[in-house]
């Protein structure tokens, strides 16, 4: 199994610099320990060596966010990332392609770095990078389990710019490993060890909408390149991708609006968080009521709406033959600042102090989302990810106590 050996990189508490094979005296305070310190310098983990491997102490919580390409993963990291009150930057001086980001407490893994065929081979294969074999899920088990259990991990990585696998890059485990991309539901080992997982699933009709505003307005893209692209990865995308949703804890499903008929700008967005009952660590948010069926317009002296206008909804579905509730918003907020109004009407949101969805709302008013449903269900999911950190952590540190008592 790829853990990490004596001969790899770390970053040393007093030179903040990379080092090989690094030696006793370069490890820290003692011999057999290296503290570990994130890029804003504060440390995260302390691990010990031995046999040639790094195991770390702490509990490492695993998440998991499954969504298609360009579908807002990246937006959502940042979100959860500043929940959690920090910037997430790629391993300092490592590979600049890296696809990973670290934070004080989170590091965040893209699954394409275990694509088993670069771009050339996929070709020759006559495969995409969604189908299971382009991707090595047995590398993915053992190296998620791994930093699960405290290991260091010599990661691969796959380089987006020249479509080639670089050499590894060092994981040192995390308080919270996020693993995100195409596949971290589709292998049932992988999934066992995720605490908690998220599908985010845009409907086609948006996914172009965006594909086309990113691709063609940012990346130079033509309409035909992208409707090409979108048609090829289909088939798989609805074999491969799509049914990991039925595994999700949560869901955000994207959708045109009903507010405006026959809409087809893709602009004003309907959103749902699906959200499933019994998940240990895990209460779903609620509108007025738990368990009520609820239908609210908010707009009025204390939310200004322009046209066409916000509905919320909220009740309880079935999903997948799972019980879940569901919280949903059509439209778009005109002032960020007032959506505390709808804030103060959601319960179990699991924030510390009141207002803080709506501080989190403005603090990235210029992330794409932030005036609809899909920002805020992101940083209400951040939220909750938080809270299931808390508690778990807070169950493994007491649980000693409570035997004791016993
Ligand atoms: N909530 C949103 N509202 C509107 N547009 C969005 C939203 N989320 C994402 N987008 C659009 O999709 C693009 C991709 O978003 P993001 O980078 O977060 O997705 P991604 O899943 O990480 O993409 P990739 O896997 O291709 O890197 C954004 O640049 C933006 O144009
Ligand atoms: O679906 C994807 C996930 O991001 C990419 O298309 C896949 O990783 C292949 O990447 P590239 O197109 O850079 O070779």
């Amino acid at each position: 199994m790829a853990v990490c050996k004596m001969n790899t990189v770390l970053h040393t508490p007093n030179s903040m610099s990379s080092i090989s094979t690094p030696t006793k005296a370069q490890m820290g305070f003692n011999q057999n320990h290296v503290f570990l310190y994130t890029t804003s310098g504060k440390k995260t983990n302390t691990c010990k060596f031995r046999s040639g491997v790094i195991t770390c102490s702490g509990e490492t919580i695993v998440i998991g966010l499954a969504a298609d390409s360009g579908c807002g993963k990246s937006t959502f990291m940042r979100r959860l990332t500043s929940v959690f009150g920090g910037a997430a930057s790629p391993p300092k001086g490592g590979n600049p392609d890296s696809n990973t980001l670290i934070s004080d407490t989170t590091t965040v893994i893209c699954l394409d770095d275990y694509h088993s065929l670069d771009r050339t081979g996929r070709k020759q294969k006559g495969v995409t990078a969604l189908d299971p074999r382009a991707n090595d899920f047995d590398l993915m088990y053992e190296q998620v389990k791994a930093l699960k259990d405290g290991k260091a991990v010599e990661k691969p990585i796959y380089n987006h710019v020249s479509g080639l696998l670089d050499p590894p890059e060092l994981i040192i485990p995390p308080k919270i490993l996020v693993i995100e991309g195409l596949h971290p539901m589709y292998d049932e080992r992988v999934r066992d060890l995720l605490d908690f997982s998220i599908y985010l699933d845009i409907s086609n009709e948006v996914k172009f909408a965006w594909k086309i505003q990113r691709d063609m307005a940012e990346r130079g893209h033509s309409l035909e390149t992208i409707k090409a692209s979108i048609e090829a990865r289909k088939p798989d995308f609805d074999a491969y991708i799509d049914p990991q949703k039925q595994y999700a804890d949560a869901v955000i499903e994207v959708l045109p609006t009903q507010l405006i008929p026959d809409d087809n700008e893709g602009k004003v967005l309907r959103v749902k968080l699906i959200m499933k009952e019994g998940v240990q660590y895990f209460n779903p948010v609620y509108l007025f009521d738990e368990g009520s069926t609820i239908s609210w317009i908010p707009c009025g002296r204390k939310l200004t709406c322009s046209y066409p206008g916000i509905k919320f909804a909220y009740g309880p579905d079935a999903y997948f033959s799972h019980e879940v509730s569901v919280l949903e918003m059509d439209g778009q907020f005109d002032r960020l600042d007032e959506l505390v109004y709808v804030e103060s009407h959601l319960s179990n949101i699991s924030t510390k102090f009141f207002g803080e969805i709506t501080q989190q709302m403005l603090k990235h008013a210029d992330f794409p989302g932030s005036n609809n449903g899909t920002g805020l269900f992101q940083t209400i999911v951040g939220l909750k990810i938080r809270d299931l950190f808390e508690q778990i952590t807070t169950n493994k540190v007491s649980a000693p106590f409570e035997a004791a008592k016993a």
